[in-house]
């Protein structure tokens, strides 16, 4: 796995670049509504005018030859005449709320791109897809039974609905732009053509979804009805029959046993493993022993409870906040699976914390390992949507990691807050699920412990975060820096 640091996500994942983005947001707000004050004051200035001019007009009414005849209305009439209109004109020109359309320019390009906008929409997706939510359910804020105080607008539904749409899911993409529709309120329906959101094209999405799913019939009766489309319906939809959609690029692939996991349905079966107190791995633990969990045998998994002080967690995250980066995993078959925020240990072990040395002495004592504070420590900050797609930890392979020290013979993992709302740690292949909860420690071999084979069973994954975010402190220890306190070495069948 390659890990790729892709600043422009950051909105993404940086709950301060979501803060800056509504602050901008704000102020763009109040730029527009001083637009608007500067458009009333010229439309009221414009009104008086036209009210004032025309006055001389009404006195004259009904007896204009009479009125004329006064040098005094005579007079004026002709200076007005030749004057003021010529002075109207230059005014009326005179553009309005200049300096607001330069400010709102000026910060375009520090809005979101298209591609980030695609990426949030692929974590809606992501998120009723692992759920298996119905649109409306998504739209209405209901995911896996939790109710989230918000909703989608129609357009934000319509922007759902394109992106199905252009991966060729028709019958979901019409009943995302059938909610849309629903919430295309007449009376705005102006306000939404501004927003490049007209009926004409929801129509024509909608006849173009059913025209793919071979209903035509339907499709045109509903062009028919749609006064700028009636006059040319059929000639839409032989076009849409010449040119089938092509599908680009594919939605992200979430397995079955990812998703079944991930539901707040799955409750796993009562295992014959228990809970007791840990104080043999390392001498620490002999006076303080952690309550531990045992998860699986093979592969070897465990969870340690109430395990991190309050205090070093708030340090932790205090420290790292400010350095995180959005980021891209990399991985041989999947090339996009961004999951988050990331900082890499030795970015942040520059400040020399105490607390992370703190930490790092917390991993050893628990996993009786040997842990070196280079670059193989990372936390993890998953935002909105952001998962972990199922992969190994090891690489079974030599590169310049593995030829340094090893594979990544285990893993610990320090789950620094609660994230009732996804974010689990799913292990598909033996059907475990551990949720993340504060101060807890996930550790696990992914490398049996005397041959050091591989072993496909530890494949994990992080289900998406869909409400509120995650953290986690991950390290990756390798089989090299064990040499001194693992002497009974196999060779294995499976070894690289
Ligand atoms: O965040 C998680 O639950 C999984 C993280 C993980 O697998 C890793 O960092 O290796
Ligand atoms: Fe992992």
């Amino acid at each position: 796995m390659f890990w790729k640091v892709e600043s422009r996500k950051e909105f993404l994942v940086a709950e301060s670049a979501n803060m800056d983005l509504m602050q901008l947001d704000g102020e763009l707000i109040d730029s527009l509504m001083s637009y608007a004050d500067k458009i009333d004051q010229k439309v009221s200035k414009l009104k008086r005018l036209a009210q004032e001019l025309r006055q001389p007009l009404e006195a004259a009414k009904g007896r204009e030859e009479e009125y004329l005849g006064n040098p005094l209305h005579s007079f004026p009439l002709i200076r007005h005449m030749y004057q003021d209109w010529q002075y109207l004109a230059e005014f009326m020109k005179k553009p309005v709320g200049e300096e607001e359309i330069g400010f709102l320019r000026k910060k375009l390009p520090e809005l979101p791109w298209q591609a980030e906008t695609e990426e949030a929409t692929v974590y809606i997706f992501r998120i009723a897809e692992t759920h298996g939510m119905m649109p409306w359910e998504m739209a209405n804020g209901l995911i896996d039974n939790v109710r989230l105080n918000s909703t989608l607008s129609a357009l934000d539904c319509f922007e759902v609905a394109k992106l199905y749409f252009k991966w060729g899911y028709f019958k979901q993409a019409l009943q995302w732009i059938s909610i849309s529709k629903t919430r295309l309120q007449e009376e705005y329906s102006g306000v939404y053509e501004v927003l490049g959101m007209s009926g004409q094209d929801v129509a024509l999405l909608q006849a173009r979804c059913l025209v793919e799913l071979d209903l035509r019939d339907v499709a045109l009766e509903l062009l028919v009805k749609q006064p700028d489309l009636a006059e040319h319906s059929t000639s839409w939809l032989d076009q849409f029959e010449a040119y089938p959609h092509m599908t680009v690029d594919s939605p992200p692939t979430l397995g079955e046993d990812f998703k079944r996991l991930c539901r707040s349905s799955f409750s796993p079966k009562p295992s014959k493993l228990h809970c007791r107190y840990n104080s043999t791995t390392s001498p620490f633990l002999i006076l303080a022993p952690l309550k531990m969990e045992q998860i699986s045998l093979e592969p070897y998994i465990v969870v340690y409870h109430d395990i991190l002080p309050e205090g070093d967690i708030h340090q932790l995250i205090a420290l790292a906040e400010p350095r995180l980066r959005a980021t891209l995993a990399f991985t041989e078959d999947k090339s996009d699976s961004v999951f988050g925020a990331f900082l890499p240990f030795k970015d942040m072990n520059s400040s020399g914390e105490p607390v992370l040395d703190r930490l790092t002495q917390r991993m050893r004592d628990i996993t009786g390992l040997q842990i070196h504070q280079r670059n193989r420590i990372n936390i993890i900050k998953y935002g909105f949507g952001a998962h972990y797609a199922a992969r190994h930890d090891f690489f079974n392979e030599t590169n310049s990691e593995t030829e340094g020290y090893g594979d990544r013979m285990a893993t610990v993992m320090f789950y620094l807050n609660d994230a009732p709302n996804g974010g689990a740690t799913v292990f598909p292949r033996i059907n475990v699920k551990v949720p993340a909860e504060r101060g807890k420690v996930l550790f696990w071999y992914n490398l049996d412990g005397e041959t050091h084979d591989v072993d496909p069973k530890t494949v994990h994954a992080a289900c998406p975060v869909f409400h509120g975010s995650k953290w986690v402190m991950a390290a990756w220890i390798h089989e090299y820096d064990q040499m001194f306190i693992q002497p009974i070495y196999r060779e294995g069948k499976m070894k690289h």
